[in-house]
């Protein structure tokens, strides 16, 4: 192995309580709300069809215009408390809030930027309000942190001379200061997903990196840091020179999932997916016909897809500027909230089953319950189970439902019934496994 100073500080997952806990979420939503909320993709009559939180590139707008925003920066239906209600009622364990995206604008009243709530006419701590009405409904709370910020006149996107070294060693120090103050303000935050680290900037700083992670160890005992901050002394990301994952979770699965076949690497290590509701949309764009917008059931399926894979999934929500959200926000909120009250035990706590995937749908897995996840259910009506060898199935049962059948087909294979009345939505059904060879004798071909 190459000798690293800045590479994976542990091999293997972290088997602490905090990171059972992460584990065990699985399902989270991400708030992405910032000044971008309140042009929702349209700039002089111009509407961009880009993700709207990356309006002010698109419309190449400086950042003393962009930051003419905050006047307007005043969300009069902002209710943090029944914000918290919806995430509840949608079944999310925790939320991933933009403390501050790549714009600067902090939402809460940080002491080192003149760009944060205290100066809009809104005036109160936003962060403050929704950590407390989240976690007062037993939902954990994350803070997204963007690295880049685009309003810092220090900020360099690469290092070019003695000045950028100059302006970066400040930047380092500014964004030290920031992050050590979210920390102490809420001491209750539980991860920071890092974005803005992809810049040469930073990957010439692995150092950095590798010290932000400490220091919110250190200040935060169980806090999780995801492998997007990491950079190694080689400008390595997410997976060091030696191919080791360096944070506490991977997050390169970014509006994309690991494939269920050829991807099973992936349950070798804690990883965390975020997904949005349009085709790329993060912040609220006020024109969602321009891009493809999942169903709720399309939504739903990206959820269990991460959990059948040992993975957590962070669904995205983009706030209007005025605080409250769109209706197919709220919608999608209600959808996955009755199916979760219902299916629930298949997601939370649930990990990768060791089934050969099949075409059906997806196997989540919680000790010796694995559950089937049926988003396909075939003209056969009959589920095909492989179970890996030594493995068969006692029992079947739909959850919240009967009994279902249960036949041997072959070595390791089963008919597993759909149910008589199809449910017209997903359904799950839980199967007890025990550890037994079959009792039938199988012949293989001659070929
Ligand atoms: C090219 C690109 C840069 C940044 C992003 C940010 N990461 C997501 C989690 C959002 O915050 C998006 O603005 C997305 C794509």
């Amino acid at each position: 192995e190459i000798p690293l100073q800045y590479g994976a500080d542990r091999l293997g997952k972290r088997q602490d309580a905090a990171m059972q806990k992460f584990r065990d979420n699985r399902l989270g939503a991400f708030i992405h709300w910032g000044l971008y909320a309140i042009p929702g993709g349209e700039w002089n009559g111009k509407v961009y069809k880009g993700a709207a939180e990356w309006l002010k590139s698109w419309a190449k707008i400086s950042s003393d215009e962009w930051m003419k925003l905050m006047d307007q920066w005043n969300p009069e239906k902002f209710n943090a408390k029944a914000w918290a209600k919806m995430a509840k009622q949608m079944g999310v364990k925790y939320v991933k809030i933009t403390t501050k995206h790549h714009e600067g604008f902090c939402l809460w009243p940080s002491k080192y930027s003149k760009y944060t709530v205290a100066q809009t006419p809104y005036k109160k701590d936003i962060l403050g309000e929704l950590v407390k009405a989240y976690n007062d409904e037993g939902i954990d709370v994350h803070f997204y942190f963007s690295v880049m910020d685009w309003s810092h006149p220090d900020w360099r996107y690469d290092i070019k001379s003695k000045e950028d070294e100059e302006a970066m060693a400040r930047f380092f120090e500014f964004t030290d200061n920031q992050l050590r103050e979210l920390a102490e303000r809420y001491p209750t935050v539980k991860d920071f997903w890092f974005d803005g680290t992809w810049d040469a900037s930073i990957k010439k700083n692995g150092w950095w990196t590798a010290h932000a992670e400490k220091m919110l160890k250190e200040l935060l005992p169980g806090v999780t840091i995801n492998s997007r901050l990491r950079a190694d002394d080689y400008g390595k990301r997410h997976f060091d020179s030696n191919g080791h994952m360096m944070g506490d979770y991977e997050s390169g699965y970014e509006r994309r999932l690991p494939d269920p076949v050829k991807d099973l690497k992936v349950t070798r290590w804690d990883w965390e997916a975020c997904m949005t509701v349009p085709e790329n949309q993060w912040g609220y764009h006020k024109d969602w016909s321009l891009s493809y917008v999942k169903t709720p059931v399309e939504v739903l399926e990206r959820v269990v897809h991460a959990v059948s894979m040992g993975g957590n999934m962070v669904v995205n929500f983009g706030p209007q500027g005025d605080g409250d959200f769109r209706p197919e926000e709220k919608e999608l909120a209600a959808y996955i909230g009755s199916w979760m009250k219902k299916n629930g035990e298949c997601i939370y706590g649930c990990d990768y089953a060791g089934f050969e995937k099949q075409p059906w749908g997806y196997y989540t897995r919680k000790g010796d319950d694995v559950y089937m996840v049926v988003f396909n259910p075939p003209y056969s009506r009959h589920l095909v189970v492989k179970t890996p060898g030594g493995t068969s199935i006692k029992a079947a049962q739909v959850v919240g439902g009967k009994e279902v059948k249960v036949e041997e087909t072959a070595r390791n294979e089963f008919n597993v019934d759909v149910p008589s009345a199809l449910p017209d939505e997903p359904f799950v059904i839980k199967l007890k496994i025990e550890k037994k060879q079959s009792g039938k004798t199988y012949r293989d071909a001659l070929t």
